[in-house]
């Protein structure tokens, strides 16, 4: 979180310059039209003043009531035109521009979540960062826009009322001004307090938005119906709102109080002051009635567009605060990247290998990798099963392969070249992967399939890579057939797919993906024995010609690999052929005999 100090203006200017710059290069005619706009709709409250001052004049000259009603309807004809400029740019183009900054500004927000590492999301202070800033992206980037085109127009009028009042009474001019620039001062102690009080209900509020989305989403029904679990849910809630309602209490008070000195300053000091000083004068020396009327109608206006002027610079510097988070997001930079010159991946991938390496998680100084050398030859042992207990390290290990994350120390070659060398999107692409926590999109199975834009052209693709993984023919009974939307999200006709047949459209983006090495991560999981056996099939044809790592809980999948290695604590214990260490006796052996023994007295 930033220190919670007030900017200088001039650092705060610079904020917001940085993200109106943002705005002018994502949407320009926002930016142009508001400052125009607002502009305009200052300008007419002066513009009203001298027609005021025309007609009271033209009244004390005793000008023909002709010429006079034609200001009135020429002048009228004018605020009629620029009001309806103004009703059609704040009821439609406004709208409309203001829906495609945000879709822009999101999207800029998406792809930095996108790029960064994936450590991040397993760290909470990035994942506040994050909320902060997809809060921000939403109303802030208007809000600077407001603020600043606010503040340009409401020094040229002021200027404008300034002018035209100093030539008339300078002394009112002061009078009026002295209490709204005291109210300013009280105003940026509000907005201080605001932007606390914000900050403070982030992690909070956070809290509150995983209850909702937990109890929104499909994914955790099940479990909520079942078991008692909700209540836990009901607690976190129920903290979060308290912690909340804490942090209302503490800062209410100070916050009130400055709020009815504002509220008093600005709203009735600046007329009453003014009123006295005019009574007090016109015994003194009586005043014309247009200047009085031009000097009451101008001392409201210019005391309402200062408090405007001053409530939008104070903004400004409070704004600066909340831009500083966005900033902070936006120019995070990931640690897993492309370096700067980045050779092009090979096309056969003939190795990999991992030299020294150990790993720990971010954050956590257990390690999960203990030094690790191997080599795979892809070339010469083209499927690779790597086997173990329950935590012993295997998903860890495909992580790294896939640049997921970078190793602690040591480094992983791919053909004897460091991974980092590569460029890091061609990288990943070069490896079909199917994770054991897959995840189905609230998109079409083909989409699913490709995971990218389904064109026509790629119909048989799809169809075919269903077939390689079992699916097909379920999944053209489908209402849409392959275009069928998978899960009820957003559409009623969508299909809810069992948890095997999600997993065989999960398989069958790994056949789909035109990649170099296919890794499989518990690919059979959720699959009945007959499924599994054709699954292993294809993956096994699939993968001729091409290298494949598999990781697998059945023993029976693990033995078609043409060499298979042990990891048991973070540490590859043995390695060989399935008749190697069958013969050699070992912890693989032990474990296949017992898998063996548990099917066989199942049959
Ligand atoms: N994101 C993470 N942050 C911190 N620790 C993690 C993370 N993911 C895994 N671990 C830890 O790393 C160890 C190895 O986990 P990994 O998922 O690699 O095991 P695995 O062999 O694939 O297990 P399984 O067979 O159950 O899938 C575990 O002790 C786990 O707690």
């Amino acid at each position: 979180m930033n220190k919670e100090k007030p900017k200088n203006l001039h650092n705060a200017i610079k904020s917001n310059i940085y993200i109106l710059s943002i705005a002018f290069k994502l949407c320009p005619p926002r930016v142009i039209m508001d400052i125009a706009v607002n502009l305009m709709s200052k300008l007419v409250s002066f513009y009203f003043l001298l027609i005021i001052e025309t007609l009271v004049k033209g009244l004390q000259r005793n000008e023909a009531f002709d010429k006079l009603v034609l200001i009135v309807v020429i002048n009228s004809f004018v605020l009629l035109v620029i009001k309806g400029v103004q009703c059609i740019y704040n009821e439609k183009t406004k709208l409309i521009y203001d829906q495609i900054l945000i879709e822009r500004m999101n999207l800029m927000v998406f792809g930095k979540a996108f790029e960064a590492d994936i450590s991040c999301y397993e760290d909470a202070e990035f994942y506040d960062n994050y909320t902060k800033a997809a809060a921000e992206a939403n109303g802030r980037i208007i809000k600077v826009i407001d603020t600043i085109s606010n503040i340009l127009s409401g020094i040229v009028v002021a200027v404008c009322y300034l002018i035209k009042l100093a030539t008339i009474d300078y002394f009112s001019v002061i009078i009026v001004l002295m209490p709204v620039l005291a109210t300013s001062v009280m105003g940026k102690r509000l907005k201080l307090l605001d932007y606390k009080l914000t900050m403070e209900n982030v992690s909070h509020n956070r809290k509150k938005d995983y209850v909702k989305r937990t109890v929104y989403l499909q994914k955790y029904a099940k479990e909520l119906r079942l078991y008692p679990i909700f209540s836990v849910l009901q607690e976190i809630f129920n903290e979060a709102v308290e912690n909340i309602i804490k942090n209302i209490k503490k800062y209410c008070y100070p916050m009130m109080g400055f709020r009815l000195f504002q509220r008093l300053f600005a709203g009735s000091l600046p007329t009453i002051g003014f009123m006295i000083y005019k009574v007090y004068k016109s015994i003194r020396e009586p005043a014309g009635i247009s200047d009085f009327t031009v000097l009451f109608y101008g001392v409201l206006s210019l005391s309402g567009a200062m408090e405007v002027l001053l409530y939008n610079l104070i903004t400004l510097r409070t704004d600066s605060l909340y831009i500083d988070n966005l900033k902070q997001f936006l120019n995070h930079s990931p640690s897993i990247k492309n370096e700067v010159n980045a050779i092009p991946v090979p096309e056969r991938i003939e190795s990999i290998e991992f030299v020294n390496v150990s790993f720990s998680y971010p954050n956590s100084d257990r390690p999960v990798l203990h030094n690790i050398n191997l080599k795979l030859h892809m070339n010469r042992y083209e499927k690779v099963s790597i086997v173990g207990h329950n935590g012993s390290g295997k998903t860890t290990f495909v992580k790294l392969i896939l640049r997921l994350y970078d190793p602690t120390e040591g480094e992983i070659r791919l053909n004897g070249i460091n991974i980092k060398a590569y460029d890091l999107k061609e990288y990943r692409k070069a490896f079909g992967t199917v994770f054991q926590d897959f995840n189905i999109f609230s998109m079409s199975a083909a989409e699913n399939v490709l995971m990218e834009d389904a064109e026509p052209g790629k119909e048989n693709l799809v169809k075919k890579s269903l077939e390689k993984s079992g699916i097909l023919d379920k999944v053209l009974t489908l209402k849409k057939g392959i275009y069928t939307m998978l899960t009820r999200e957003f559409d009623e006709e969508g299909e809810v797919l069992s948890g095997g047949q999600n997993q065989k459209i999960a398989i069958a983006r790994a056949f789909a993906a035109n990649s170099n090495v296919l890794i499989m991560d518990e690919p059979s999981s959720a699959l009945d024995p007959i499924a599994e056996d054709k699954i292993w099939d294809s993956l096994i044809e699939v993968s001729r010609g091409k290298g494949a790592i598999f990781i697998s809980h059945r023993m029976s999948a693990c033995k078609l690999a043409d060499k298979i290695y042990l990891m048991e604590r973070g540490c590859i214990t043995e390695q060989g052929s399935h008749e190697e260490l069958i013969n050699y006796n070992g912890k693989y052996a032990d474990m296949f005999k017992k898998q063996a023994m548990n099917y066989q007295s199942q049959e």
